[in-house]
């Protein structure tokens, strides 16, 4: 049995509107998500154990059960025991590129990869969809983060619908090293600011397609319009954030002094992405923003849309 290594690419939220209450407790959403071409290195080999063992080089992430790759190794364990009972134990090292804590999924998308990786290592055949089943039942955003490019989310997340590919554009991704704001925050701190706001009947999705704002931009992806795109670019989330984190207004305004088409906060923060139409001038972005900012707590990376969330290599 060879081991197998994939990159896990990580997600931006074009679109991000929190509609309101769900029975389970989550909240009910309406999202565009969008792969970019930063991606963890994850490689799943067998063991000479029965045991499951995750490794990542970043100081952040921890190397045992809550780290969520071994999560999804366990899940795996518990849906297939008499294929682990033959294979016996793994193996996970995580090789990180995506900053931690970002709003970027990192973790979702490094527990997809392990989900896909380990249905080649044990010769499943699962089918993409039965990967995203599986992926629901560990986070919200593991369903996407396996089948990646850009997609329509619903639900609390993890309903999927697909977009054309945006395959030509290019974003330029800040994260303040120093501000890393957890989801379960954000989402409690939205809760308690905006619930007056909340739809209360969640029961009718008719209801919901008659409230949600999404239109618009996906009209917008589906004729690869880019300044109609930039223009309806929404995070709800950045109500609550940006206001807490007044470096992150002052980022989203340097972006459009450089010339970024659009700017927004990606998921529950804390990075700031700028759209730009080509590598060049998403290059162009970088350097401004680095040198009007000036600051080392600052770190900035280039990367592209891209068509696929996991990529077996
Ligand atoms: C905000 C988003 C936007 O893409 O991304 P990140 O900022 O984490 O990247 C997602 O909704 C994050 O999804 P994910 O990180 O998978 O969330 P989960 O593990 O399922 O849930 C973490 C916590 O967030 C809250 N949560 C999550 C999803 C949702 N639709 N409603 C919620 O209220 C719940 O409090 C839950 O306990
Ligand atoms: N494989 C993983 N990669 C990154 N973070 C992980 C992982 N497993 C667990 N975590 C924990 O999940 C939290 C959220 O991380 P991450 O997925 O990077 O961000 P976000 O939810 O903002 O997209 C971190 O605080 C981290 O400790």
């Amino acid at each position: 049995m060879h081991s197998y290594t994939l990159l896990a690419a990580a997600k931006i939220n074009l679109y991000l509107e929190i509609v309101g209450d769900r029975a389970d407790g989550f909240h009910e959403l309406a999202m565009i998500m969008q792969s970019v071409n930063l991606c963890d290195r994850i490689t799943i080999e067998p063991s000479d154990t029965d045991s499951i063992r995750v490794t990542c080089n970043h100081p952040d992430v921890p190397n045992n059960s809550s780290n969520l790759a071994y999560r999804a190794a366990d899940l795996m364990r518990s849906q297939f025991p008499d294929t682990f009972a033959k294979y016996g134990g793994v193996n996970i090292t995580i090789d990180k590129s995506i900053p931690v804590a970002a709003g970027l999924a990192g973790g979702s998308s490094n527990a997809a990869a392990v989900l896909v990786g380990m249905d080649l290592l044990w010769n499943l055949g699962l089918t993409q969809g039965e990967c995203e089943r599986l992926g629901a039942q560990l986070g919200s955003d593991i369903p996407f983060c396996v089948r990646g490019g850009t997609a329509l989310a619903t639900g609390r997340g993890e309903k999927l619908s697909p977009l054309p590919d945006l395959e030509d554009l290019y974003v330029v991704l800040a994260k303040y090293e120093s501000i890393a704001i957890s989801t379960g925050w954000a989402y409690q701190t939205y809760r308690q600011t905006y619930e007056a706001e909340y739809i209360r009947d969640p029961e009718s999705i008719v209801a919901y397609g008659k409230k949600v704002h999404s239109g618009k931009i996906v009209q917008a992806i589906a004729h690869h319009n880019y300044s109609t795109i930039a223009a309806e670019l929404r995070n709800d989330f950045e109500k609550i954030v940006l206001p807490e984190h007044p470096r992150l207004q002052t980022l989203k305004e340097e972006f459009l002094q450089a010339g970024a088409l659009g700017t927004l906060m990606s998921g529950s923060g804390s990075t700031i992405f700028a759209i730009a139409q080509s590598q060049d001038k998403a290059d162009a972005i970088k350097s401004h923003v680095e040198t009007t900012l000036n600051s080392p707590d600052l770190n900035l990376w280039v990367a592209r849309f891209a068509p696929a969330g996991i990529r077996v290599i």
